[in-house]
């Protein structure tokens, strides 16, 4: 594709703040997992595959952490993993050395994860546990990143059996008490769905910005017309052009106020609205610009505007 495209230097975020994105029930999700430690022999944190360094609850591991850990890596249809090499050297170096990519809706990488559990909490002591055959783990990560998803993946894979766990398309899907649910009869391994929501760890208004478009916070309490002005922002950056060819543009472009209203114009999203002149009220149509951006969200969150590595 050959265009002139003047990138943005930067993204201006405004006067934002982040306090307010998550329901309360977050918090108390940590101090019951803790509470279920003790039973619990290996932690499987599942996070969003396109976001590997943000958004991770630190808490977790501090207080979780005394654990076996895994982390799956889900979603990861959606992800650009040109640059897994650099992500798993950078997460080694934080520590994380046992790492996961799946998809959990194509059952893809799944075959690893039971193994890989064994293999983990093999190599290490299990204080209160020792006597006990069955293996027991705790599936936890911030909403919507696909917890339910492997659950039923798993049970899928090894029990031949149908959803145990429900799956949404929202954050904050999985709400009930803790509740025990086999994954596999040899070895014999339950797991611990919910409470495992935690709230994800906001450092800045980019990272909330990148969660959100993961749809890991609720788009109104972030805003739909910034969330695309910033997704916009994102593919430009990596030269992820689908968008042109999805919404049959000419180029890219860097505008968002433009970009949408392309997309409005092309989708017919457009509303009447009266304009008073000095002759009377007239209704003339303009394009709606919320229902573009929604659209333009939605489609990226499918996949169809191509994969990305938000980090
Ligand atoms: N493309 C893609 N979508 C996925 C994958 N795994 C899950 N999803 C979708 O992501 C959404 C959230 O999945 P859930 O399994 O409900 O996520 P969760 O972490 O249990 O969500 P909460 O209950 O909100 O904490 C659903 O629409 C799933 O269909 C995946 O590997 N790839």
């Amino acid at each position: 594709m050959r265009f002139s495209l003047l990138l943005r230097r930067g993204f201006e975020f405004g006067e934002r703040e982040v306090a307010h994105w998550f329901p309360g029930h977050m918090a108390r999700g940590l101090k019951q997992m803790k509470a279920k430690l003790k039973s619990i022999d290996c932690i499987v944190e599942v996070h969003d595959a396109r976001i590997p360094f943000s958004g991770r609850n630190p808490i977790f591991e501090e207080s979780l952490g005394i654990k076996p850990h895994l982390l799956i890596l889900n979603k990861m249809d959606l992800a650009d993993l040109t640059q897994e090499k650099r992500i798993l050297t950078k997460l080694k170096q934080q520590g994380i050395g046992n790492v996961i990519f799946t998809d959990c809706a194509r059952d893809k990488n799944i075959k690893q994860v039971v193994p890989a559990i064994t293999k983990l909490i093999g190599s290490s002591q299990r204080f209160q546990r020792a006597e006990n055959a069955e293996t027991c783990i705790m599936v936890i990560g911030v909403p919507n990143v696909g917890k339910s998803s492997l659950i039923n993946a798993l049970r899928r894979l090894h029990l031949r059996k149908g959803k145990a766990s429900r799956v949404g398309g929202e954050p904050g899907i999985t709400r009930a008490v803790l509740t025990r649910i086999q994954v596999s009869e040899s070895p014999l391994l339950y797991l611990f769905d919910t409470p495992g929501v935690l709230s994800p760890r906001i450092e800045s208004v980019e990272t909330g910005m990148k969660l959100a478009l993961c749809g890991t916070i609720l788009d109104h309490l972030v805003g739909e017309d910034i969330m695309a002005n910033y997704l916009l922002y994102t593919l430009n950056q990596q030269q992820q052009y689908r968008y042109v060819e999805h919404y049959g543009l000419e180029e890219p472009c860097s505008e968002i106020d433009t970009l949408l209203k392309k997309i409005a114009l092309k989708l017919g999203k457009t509303q009447k609205v009266k304009a008073i002149t000095g002759v009377g009220d007239v209704n003339i149509t303009v394009p709606n610009y919320s229902a573009a951006a929604y659209d333009f969200i939605r489609t990226f969150r499918c996949g169809q505007l191509g994969k990305v590595m938000m980090d």
